[in-house]
Order: structure tokens, then C-alpha cells, then sequence
């Protein structure tokens, strides 16, 4: 199993280029299920959540290019399976997002459970509830969800009783197909929600509203095959931000969409940070200065984002005082503060609350990665500390970062993989 060796290099500095966001490229490639003919998507991430978004298609019986240098196709025309199984759905909860589309287009969908994971219960009652509003029978049968359709989905207004991202977009996508309005209250308002309906729009769909907490969609018969480049990724963005800030250096990030990320660039200027922006860059400035404590409390967009928050931990934990970080999207998102615990980080955890006491610099480790963010805050930490830290597990941060390695490496850090 591959390990992260990282060694403090002094502060970071140079230009980093951002990578299309793993988070609208699943979805994405999700919905090119609803198609009839070739789909092809431009900045799509070279990142094991691609890959075993690839072979479920794959299974499906679409036929799918290889990657190359962002660049994906997709036939889904000779899809003629419509189950996705625990062995890949278990590596992935987005596969989940296949639901939606499966059954709008196929009247047919068997889409395994994807479980729990590290950070919660992640439940998905919201998914399969949305479909039944829209005329789906659904089952859950030995573990896998199953969804019948006679004929279309029709049109529903259904109200999300908890804002979700995957709910809403399962639910769009599948929407988009139907015969009928369906209008989606309390819907998420995150970037890639947006990116999505501007994808479905593009293949002939009429999604209206994405980005507000209702989303209108007037579903059509059929969806053809469209040209697509995925948006940034807002979390990859923020995470060499806040690296940069806790090395005390300074960074640019190029192909980037800094609108996106608006609450965490606040936070980091609360922090210290000088930051500048412009359409797609957006840069970092520590002036060598240690970052003030800056206290977060998550909470669906435009709040500060969930995805975001192992790696504020960590940036406090090396501030000049005191900060208080309040997670409230996911009930178990603290695995990474054992770890950070484990390389002289003083915090304390009462109940969805941390209180971290700054310090000057932390000490290498043998650390452990539970998920994908929690991995980035343990890297970054690395990037600091004295000695050597060796981050285990890392088959969690290669689900969403791109050659992260070597992105950090070109900024200056010493991060190695070993095998
Ligand atoms: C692939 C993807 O885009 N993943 C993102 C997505 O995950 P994901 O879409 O899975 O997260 P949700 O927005 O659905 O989860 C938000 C909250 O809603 C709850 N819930 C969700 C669905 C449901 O049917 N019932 C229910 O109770 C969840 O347990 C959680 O407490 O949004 C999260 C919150 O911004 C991010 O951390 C993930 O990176
Ligand atoms: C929690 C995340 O992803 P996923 O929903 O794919 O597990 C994440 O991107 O931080």
C-alpha cells in the first residue's frame, strides 16, 4: 500500500494549476447516462474516483474512452446493464448518482447500498424518496436499491427535508428526463450543483434555478450527447491555499474558480492571509507571518464548506491562539484530530466542537489517512513538522487530488510517495 514520506521545506511558494472538481466530474459523468448519443467532457481529473466511475459505466455497457489529458468520451448508447455493484459502489459512495439517471432513462435500476464511510452514516433516504414522489417503485432488496419506472418519471415538487448535494443532483438529473415539472425545494446550492444543470442544459434539458434553494426543471423526451468542460475543483483549490498559509509562503492557483470558494478566502484573510483574485487564479500571501486563529463552523453553501475543514484544523493548530471549529454537516468528521493529536497538536473535541490551542510547529509521525480531507490536513501538517511524517492509507487523498505529490513538490514541498 503506497504511504506519503513528507518533510518540513520551508514555506511554500510558486504556481499550482487546479484541476477540473472531482465532485461535478462524477455527477457529470453520471448524467452522460441520460444521453443518446456521445458525450465529451473536457478537465475531467485524472483521480481513482474517475476510474471506478469509468468502469461502472464500462459495466453498464457504455463504451468509454481512456482518459487522456482531461479528455473523456462516452457512448451510452449501448448501455444494456443496469445494475451497479457493491464491489465498485462499496470504493465510491457517489455512485449513488446513478440511480437517477438509470432509472429516468432505463425505467431500470439496481444500485447497490453504498454504506456508511469514516465521516458518517450518510444515509440516502432522501434519493430514493425523491423518486417515489416522481412514480419510481423502489426497493431495497439484499442490499441493493431498486427502482422499476412504467414508463416516464413524472413530474413532482419535492421538498428535501435536509439539504444534499447528491440528493439534489440524483434528483435533477432524473428530473430532466421526465414527463412533466418538477420543482425541488430546500435544494443544495453548492458550485457543482450548478456545473451539473449547466451540463444538463447543454445536453437540451431545461433546468432552471440551480445555485438558489429551488430548482425548476421541465423535463424533455429525450437529451442528446454535448461538449462539456468540468468546473475547477474549490476544495483542491483551498487545500494548497491553506498549505501555503500554514508553511507561512505564498501560492498561486491557476485554472481556478475563485468565486466558488468565497467563504474559505474570507477565512483565510481573517487568518492573515493576503489574497488577490481574478477570473480563474487566485493567490495566497503569508508575508512569513504565523496564521492568526481563525474559528469555522460548517454548513451547506454558501457556509463554509465541510470539505474544507480537516484542513482549517490543521492551520490552526499552528496559529498564534485559540480557535473553535464546529462541524455540522457530518456527525463522525473528526478522525484526523487523533492524528494531528499524535504530532503535538492540542486540541480537544466536545461533542461537534474543537478547541485548538495554536502552536509554534508539530512534530513528524506515523500517521493513519481515514478519508479524503482528513489525509490533505495530515500532509499539510507534515509540511511543517519537524522530522519525518509518513502519512499511511493514502489511497483515501488519491480518490480527489491529482498528483497531489507533485503539485507540491513544484510549490517547493518535500513529499514523497513510497511504494
Ligand atoms: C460526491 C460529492 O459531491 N460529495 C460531497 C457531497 O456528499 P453528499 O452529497 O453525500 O452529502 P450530502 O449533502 O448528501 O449530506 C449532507 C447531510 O445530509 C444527510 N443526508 C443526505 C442524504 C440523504 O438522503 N439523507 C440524509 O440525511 C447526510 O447524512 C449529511 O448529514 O456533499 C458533501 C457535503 O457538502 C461533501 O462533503 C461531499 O464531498
Ligand atoms: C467527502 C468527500 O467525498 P465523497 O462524498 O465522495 O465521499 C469529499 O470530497 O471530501
Amino acid at each position: 500500500m503506497d504511504k506519503l514520506q513528507v518533510r518540513a521545506a520551508g514555506p511554500l511558494a510558486g504556481e499550482v494549476t487546479i484541476s477540473g472538481a472531482k465532485n461535478a466530474a462524477l455527477p457529470i459523468l453520471m448524467a452522460a447516462v441520460l444521453a443518446q448519443d456521445t458525450m465529451t467532457l473536457r478537465n475531467v481529473p485524472e483521480l481513482r474516483d474517475v476510474k471506478t466511475t469509468i468502469e461502472l459505466l464500462r459495466q453498464l455497457g457504455a463504451e468509454v474512452s481512456d482518459l487522456n489529458d482531461g479528455v473523456l468520451t462516452i457512448n451510452p448508447a449501448t448501455i444494456n446493464n443496469y445494475v451497479a455493484a457493491y464491489e465498485l459502489v462499496k470504493t465510491m459512495r457517489a455512485s449513488i448518482m446513478l440511480l437517477g439517471p438509470l432509472a429516468a432513462k432505463y425505467g431500470h435500476a439496481d444500485v447497490s447500498l453504498p454504506g456508511g464511510c469514516a465521516i458518517g452514516a450518510r444515509p440516502v433516504n432522501l434519493h430514493i424518496h425523491g423518486l417515489q414522489a416522481m412514480g419510481a417503485d423502489v426497493d431495497v432488496v439484499e442490499g441493493y436499491i431498486k427502482a422499476r419506472v412504467n414508463g416516464r418519471l413524472k413530474g413532482a415538487t419535492i421538498l428535501m427535508d435536509v439539504v444534499s448535494v447528491t440528493g439534489t443532483e440524483n434528483l435533477m438529473a432524473a428530473a430532466a428526463l421526465a414527463d412533466g415539472i418538477t420543482v425541488i425545494e430546500n435544494a443544495a446550492r453548492e458550485p457543482e450543483v450548478i456545473d451539473l444543470a449547466n451540463c444538463l442544459n447543454a445536453m437540451g434539458a431545461k433546468v432552471e434555478g440551480a445555485g438558489t434553494d429551488v430548482i425548476r426543471i421541465e423535463g424533455v423526451e429525450r437529451l442528446h450527447g454535448c461538449e462539456y468542460s468540468v468546473m475547477p475543483d474549490r476544495i483542491e483549490t483551498g487545500t494548497y491555499l491553506v498549505a501555503a498559509a500554514a508553511t507561512r509562503g505564498q501560492v498561486k492557483c491557476l485554472s481556478a474558480a475563485p468565486a466558488t470558494l468565497e467563504p474559505v478566502l474570507l477565512k483565510l484573510e481573517e487568518a492573515g492571509a493576503i489574497i488577490e483574485r481574478g477570473d480563474d487564479w487566485v493567490s495566497l500571501d503569508m508575508q512569513g507571518q504565523q496564521p492568526k486563529p481563525v474559528s469555522i463552523k460548517t454548513a451547506p453553501h454558501p457556509a463554509f464548506p465541510t470539505d474544507m475543514q480537516a484542513q482549517f484544523c490543521t492551520m490552526n493548530a499552528l496559529s498564534s491562539g485559540s480557535a473553535h471549529v464546529t462541524e455540522t454537516i457530518f456527525e463522525n468528521r473528526f478522525m484526523h484530530v487523533p492524528e494531528l493529536q499524535r504530532m503535538g497538536a492540542k486540541i480537544e473535541q466536545e461533542g461537534n466542537t474543537c478547541i485548538i490551542e495554536g502552536c509554534e510547529d508539530l512534530q513528524g509521525a506515523q500517521v493513519m489517512a481515514t478519508d479524503l480531507r482528513a489525509s490533505a490536513c495530515l500532509v499539510i501538517a507534515g509540511l511543517v513538522a519537524t522530522g519525518t511524517t509518513v502519512v499511511d492509507r493514502i489511497y483515501h487523498l488519491d480518490r480527489g487530488y491529482e498528483q497531489i505529490e507533485t503539485k507540491l513538490a513544484g510549490l517547493g514541498g518535500n513529499v514523497v510517495r513510497v511504494k
